[in-house]
């Protein structure tokens, strides 16, 4: 059916996706599996760290009242390994040998390095010491975290550095938002299946596995991935079982004006319609609506306009479930290379980056038609040419946005 569709600015198709609430919940599981994963709680130190003095340097452990008039022979008590304890007490001109990361004695103040004694007659009993230290060579207990302080604190996004915080102070499972769950409907009967061959008039859904990769680096699950043809019952069945068991429902295709675009109609009858139009190119088609809590975006088919859609309209959603700003970095940039077409709606043209003398410079990359896909890989990010009758001169500065992931 040709429905007459308004189209909003690309400012105002974001504010109303970003406006959408979103039920988040929280899951616990284990630390192995934390990765990126973001916290839902404050973690605290259950004690402080590090948890006993601990020796800095391979060498001798003294105390402070034998900490002068050296050169000196000291009796060596034994030997510290990292991992061992001690309990004896280092009598005046005693000595204990000690390892890097090993447990100080409590009444040693003071490691002389290793480099700074000499073997007394090859005597492991002895050992001389021939000048101190300016520093103890011992980190006190607690030099690093207090014990109840925050090691981790709530809405920050786990990395390897904070799952080693974590591991240190023996947390073995942590309290996090659950990743949106998240299903990818492409429509389209012109879509093979990978293990088809090629054929006239067909062809592979090339979209499907981008959508899935973007959606799952961006922090959401894929937990249902479809390829459905251009039949209007089939469609509407799957999508309203998708709509039931998810967040966020992925379409891609369908979405224009076409003899077999459902998605539209589909659009236009939910509980609240988003957007059907935007001005924009590519993806001026792009199209979102609520049904029963969960939101539906209608990517388009063409190949670029669906890439440009997930960044535009997916990645900060995707991220906000998870507490979290967009990793889209927004700077401005020149244009520096040509690009002479020009536009009705703004354009997010494709392009790859280079920071010139600190300055951002674009270029524009390849093929930038909706349909072209071959740029896809090396587009590092996205560049404003706002709609105008005159083509936009090299050297002009405009809006990008940097790209995640490449
Ligand atoms: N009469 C009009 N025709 C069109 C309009 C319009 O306003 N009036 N808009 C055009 C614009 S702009 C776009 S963008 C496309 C959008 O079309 P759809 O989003 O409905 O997508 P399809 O028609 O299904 O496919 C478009 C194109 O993309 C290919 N495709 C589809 N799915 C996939 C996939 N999963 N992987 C790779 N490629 C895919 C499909 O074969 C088509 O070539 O509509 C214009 N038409
Ligand atoms: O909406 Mo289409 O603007 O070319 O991708």
């Amino acid at each position: 059916m040709l429905t007459r569709r308004t189209p909003i600015s690309v400012t105002e198709a974001q504010k109303r996706v970003q406006s959408i609430p979103l039920k988040t919940a929280t899951e616990i599981i284990p630390l192995e599996e934390a990765n990126h994963r973001v916290l839902a709680k404050d973690v605290r130190a259950k004690y402080e760290y590090p948890h006993f003095r601990r020796a800095g340097m391979d060498g001798y452990a003294i105390r402070d009242t034998d900490d002068n008039d050296f050169p000196k022979e000291f009796s060596v008590l034994g030997e510290i390994q990292a991992g061992a304890t001690w309990d004896q007490p280092l009598t005046p001109g005693t000595a204990v040998r000690i390892m890097t990361g090993a447990y100080v004695p409590n009444d040693a103040a003071k490691v002389i390095r290793i480099e700074k004694t000499r073997p007394v007659d090859g005597n492991p009993s002895r050992v001389q010491i021939m000048t101190s230290e300016n520093k103890s060579n011992i980190t006190e207990a607690g030099t690093d975290v207090k014990k109840g302080a925050v090691i981790l604190s709530h809405d920050q996004e786990i990395n390897p550095g904070g799952l080693a915080v974590l591991r240190a102070f023996g947390v073995k499972e942590v309290e996090v938002y659950q990743r949106p769950r998240i299903a990818i409907i492409a429509t389209g009967t012109e879509l093979l299946n990978s293990d088809a061959p090629i054929a006239p008039g067909k062809i592979y859904n090339s979209n499907g596995i981008m959508l899935k990769n973007l959606v799952e680096e961006t922090g959401g699950r894929v937990d249902f991935e479809t390829q459905l043809p251009d039949d209007a019952s089939t469609i509407r069945k799957v999508l309203n079982e998708q709509i039931a068991s998810h967040e966020i429902v992925i379409t891609d295709g369908g979405v224009s004006v076409g003899d077999f675009d459902y998605i539209g109609d589909r659009a236009r009858q939910a509980d609240r319609l988003l957007f059907n139009k935007i001005k924009q190119r590519p993806g001026s088609v792009t199209t979102a609506f609520v049904q029963d809590g969960t939101l539906v975006m209608a990517l388009s088919g063409n190949p670029g306009a669906c890439f440009t859609g997930f960044y535009l309209y997916m990645e900060p959603l995707i991220r906000r479930y998870q507490h979290q700003s967009s990793r889209i970095r927004k700077v401005r940039a020149t244009l520096a290379a040509p690009y002479n077409k020009t536009n009705g709606f703004d354009r997010y043209l494709r392009c790859r980056y280079a920071i010139k003398d600190g300055r951002c410079l674009v270029y524009p990359n390849g093929i930038n038609r909706s349909g072209s896909l071959a740029n896809l890989q090396t587009t590092t990010c996205l560049a404003l040419i706002p709609h105008s009758t005159t083509p936009m001169q090299v050297g002009t500065e405009t809006d990008a946005w940097l790209l995640p992931f490449k």
